[in-house]
């Protein structure tokens, strides 16, 4: 059963969110990407959010650009936590959706992260944490994670200097 949702506002976003996918499907997490727009397509985005509990889907992952309404329209149709993702655009840089999804008001949560690659792969690795709380197996696939990282930045080695 598909535990994590991926949506994004636009094919366009998949440059990005394609991280996301990648390092939940590391982690062996069943998962579905879908683009879902709460401005183009505003029922389809109703019906995800609103099937996505009875579905199984312990998350959802939402990234967008520009005017970014979906993470937020996505968490004021579902209690299944949203974890958004701000997708750069080529006039903003990503500070508009950055603003976009954080600066939801109080009541309806939308868990924000970084601009672009690094925030798409930090809501992979926050939905495996969530769904690692209840899953000693994942728990210890994600702390290996977290030591290989380690071990390679202890290893890096800068370059000489002429
Ligand atoms: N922010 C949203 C929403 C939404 O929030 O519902 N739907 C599409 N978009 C965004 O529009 C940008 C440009 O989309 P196009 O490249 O399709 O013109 C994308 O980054 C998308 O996430």
């Amino acid at each position: 059963m598909v535990q994590v949702g991926i949506v994004m506002g636009s094919t366009s976003d998949w440059e990005v969110m394609q991280h996301a996918v990648r390092k939940l499907e590391e982690f062996g997490i069943p998962c579905e990407a879908k683009v879902v727009s709460a401005h183009r397509t505003p029922d389809l985005l109703f019906d995800y959010a609103e099937r996505a509990r009875s579905r199984g889907l312990k998350c959802i992952i939402a990234g967008a650009g520009g005017a970014a309404h979906l993470p937020g329209m996505m968490a004021a149709k579902t209690t299944v936590p949203v974890l958004g993702v701000p997708v750069p655009g080529r006039h903003l840089g990503g500070q508009d959706s950055l603003y976009s999804i954080v600066q939801m008001p109080k009541g309806v949560p939308v868990a924000t992260f970084a601009i672009g690659e690094a925030g798409a792969v930090n809501a992979a690795l926050f939905a495996v944490a969530l769904l690692a709380n209840g899953d000693p197996a994942l728990q210890l696939r994600l702390d290996e994670f977290r030591r290989h990282q380690a071990e390679s930045v202890l290893a890096a080695r800068l370059p000489e200097v002429p």
